[in-house]
């Protein structure tokens, strides 16, 4: 059986690995112009990557790259509500709103949001409650730290068993605040606190994670762990190393691949997935 989310009445079927498409409205993202040329930008690049494919649209206004500061409910309101709005009219695809502040979570899927993505896995005050009453899926992702310092010295026993324990502990409390398993997405984080070795180690062991019994989504486009290992310093020279990852985030479980590059990663995903429909050769009598 593959879990359907219901994401604000538009469905994300994750019956095979699927492609959200990352729009981030934060200024430096689109254009040094001003916040208007920002938000058509954006809907213009959320447009593209539906026509690229795309199953789901991720909008983010807060940047949680490693040293990013904070940034005001009122500013993220403002960056990522029009784009939201205006996304959720022209394209028929689910939109999630990438954000851990609850008052952003309300307006984002009172905007047309269906699903809610949050690197915090809903432990700023009032996200549990807003998660639960919003009624929509949600992915709740590991952080060590916060963006400010968590690349500083991330440190763990065992990083995927702290990961994993960390993970069962949100879909736990999510349960408690009566968020349905049914409605939960998990996500180990690459990059979030972790070093390259810990974000490779959670790459190779990812299937680790498939007993929480919920589905999984990576997300390792154009990081720098891909940076390091293929020498590409330009984020945009990234795109090979990044759709190798998230073929081996498919094969070993992960059915949410949160990318920049949609068509190259729904490429990858066409043969891997054609290979995977091959059928086992009819025993002979
Ligand atoms: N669920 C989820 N949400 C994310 N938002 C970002 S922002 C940093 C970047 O794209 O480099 N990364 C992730 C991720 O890995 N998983």
């Amino acid at each position: 059986l593959s879990p359907r989310l219901d994401c604000n009445g538009r469905p994300l079927i994750l019956d095979r690995p699927r492609v959200m498409g990352i729009i981030n409205v934060t200024p430096d993202s689109f254009s040094d112009g001003g916040r208007h040329d920002t938000a058509d930008r954006a809907i213009a690049h959320g447009v593209r990557l539906a026509q690229e494919g795309a199953d789901v649209l991720d909008v983010g206004g807060e940047s949680t790259r490693p040293g990013a500061d904070e940034v005001s409910v009122d500013e993220e309101l403002r960056r990522v509500l029009p784009v939201i709005e205006r996304l959720a009219r022209e394209t028929t695809l689910p939109i999630s709103i990438d954000t851990s502040k609850p008052e952003v979570m309300r307006a984002a899927v009172q905007a047309g949001a269906g699903l809610i993505n949050d690197v915090r896995a809903l432990r700023m005050n009032g996200a549990l409650e807003a998660a639960a009453e919003l009624a929509v899926p949600v992915v709740l992702m590991h952080m060590q730290g916060e963006p400010g310092s968590m690349q500083a010295a991330p440190d763990y026993d065992d990083v995927v068993a702290d990961v994993h324990r960390f993970l069962a502990e949100r879909i736990f409390a999510a349960e408690m605040a009566g968020i349905p398993k049914s409605r939960l997405v998990i996500d180990p984080g690459f990059g979030f606190g972790k070093t390259i070795e810990h974000n490779l180690a959670l790459l190779a062991r990812l299937d680790a994670f498939t007993n929480l019994g919920v589905p999984l989504l990576a997300g390792l486009s154009r990081k720098r762990t891909i940076g390091e290992l293929t020498g590409r310093d330009a984020p945009e020279a990234r795109v090979h190393g990044s759709v190798a990852a998230h073929l081996i985030a498919a094969q070993r479980g992960a059915v949410l691949l949160r990318v920049h590059d949609v068509a190259a990663t729904v490429d990858a995903l066409k043969v891997w997935h054609a290979v995977g429909q091959v059928k086992p050769p009819r025993r002979d009598a």
